[in-house]
């Protein structure tokens, strides 16, 4: 089998929200299609794959390095024993140039087309990517039933804390049983009174996850954590620069209660060591965020899993960043914490398959084969027509 194409498109995500650090008026992503000469159920199976939000289109990058290496190589050195595509392979040919360290955008890049082989790889194997990662990377088998929780609570022009409130509980009545708000983009006073707004919604069995998007230094950051600690919340995310690893530990190190979660910002195993060696966090209370569509795909995800293991860090400690389907089948096959959701954000890629709904906080995963796109009919829509 081979390659016979790769198409990439740029999409906009954009909305009027605003987190500490960006606002999403310009944010754009990258679908990309590829295509095989293989055929299943009649048609040729096409993998599809993009980023999430956060980091832009990378249509350039691809255009210009990853997809002619891809597409120029010896067909029969992407595929595996079995003569199907292996993601693994086509990994090294597409990072075959590229020098170690200071990932840029490049691993969004490639992440986007690592998503692309995973989907074409389980489709052509004719099953769920949760159920092939559980057989080759997990214990055997997959739990369908993956925890999700809803990242919102954006700052938005015009929007009080009763368009908060409004807008974390309609997450809650939708199944949800823990919220995401931005904070850091306002002042330490005005936060802690939208805050104590979002908290003042929750029942029991509820909770409430803050996200600085990396936003304050350490001195900062420990000011936050403690007002923060005067609250029972899910977890502190992002306090410091994402390689400010001194300044993450001295928010670990001055905590008492709240549980810390990054690295959605991070792109590299060698980047997640460091934050593991370095940041002062605790395997047993903290969770760390990596996003494969961010981070050089479910490749590199796989070492970073195993490049963690040994430092105590269980799968079931990562929750990944970003709210796609991908990182679903991740969390189902491989055993992960759960995963983050955009029940109304960047839509029409984020969220599920149609008809799967949240119960006290958790999806199950449909039985699709590959990633599930085609069971979004949004989703699959836009997918359908870069292929026209
Ligand atoms: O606002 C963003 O950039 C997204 C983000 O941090 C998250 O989903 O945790
Ligand atoms: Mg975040």
């Amino acid at each position: 089998m081979r390659i016979v194409e790769v198409r990439e498109r740029t999409f906009p995500i954009a909305s009027q929200i605003r987190n500490a650090f960006i606002d999403f008026s310009q944010m754009t992503l990258s679908l990309a299609a590829v295509v095989t000469d293989e055929v299943r159920d009649g048609r040729p199976v096409v993998g599809f794959g993009f980023n999430s939000n956060g980091r832009y289109g990378q249509g350039s990058l691809m255009r210009e390095r990853f997809v002619p290496r891809l597409t120029g190589a010896d067909p029969e050195s992407l595929l595996d024993d079995t003569g199907l595509i292996d993601p693994h392979r086509a990994w090294d040919v597409m990072m075959s140039n590229e020098k170690p360290g200071g990932h840029g955008e490049r691993s969004v890049a490639v992440g986007v087309l690592d998503m692309a082989l995973w989907d074409a790889r389980a489709k052509l194997e004719e099953r769920p990517l949760y159920d092939l990662l559980a057989e080759r990377h997990g214990d055997g088998s997959a739990d369908r039933r993956v925890w999700v929780y809803a990242a919102g609570g954006y700052y938005h022009p015009g929007k009080g804390d009763q368009g908060l409130k409004d807008e974390l509980q309609s997450y809650l009545d939708r199944g949800y049983t823990t919220v995401k708000m931005k904070i850091g983009g306002a002042t330490l006073a005005e936060d802690r009174r939208r805050i104590e707004a979002a908290l003042s919604i929750l029942g029991p069995g509820q909770s409430l996850m803050v996200d600085a998007n990396g936003r304050f230094d350490a001195e900062e950051a420990t000011a936050y954590l403690r007002a923060l600690e005067e609250y029972d919340l899910h977890w502190y995310e992002e306090a410091t620069d994402p390689l400010d690893y001194e300044g993450t530990r001295a928010v670990a190190e001055a905590r008492t209660r709240v549980p810390l979660a990054t690295g959605e910002n991070l792109f590299s195993h060698q980047d997640a060591r460091n934050l593991a060696l370095y940041g002062g966090l605790d395997p047993e209370r903290d969770y760390l965020q990596f996003d494969c569509a961010l981070s050089y795909g479910l490749v590199e995800y796989l070492r970073t899993l195993e490049a963690l293991r040994p430092l105590g860090w269980a799968p079931s400690r990562f929750v990944p960043h970003g709210g796609h389907q991908m990182s679903l089948n991740i969390a189902a096959g491989l055993g992960l914490g759960g995963n983050e959701s955009y029940p109304d954000l960047f839509q029409p890629f984020g969220g599920f398959p149609d008809g799967v709904r949240v119960e006290d906080g958790c999806i199950t995963m449909p039985e699709l084969p590959g990633i599930g796109f085609e069971g979004k009919s949004d989703l699959a829509e836009v997918c359908a027509s870069l292929l026209e």
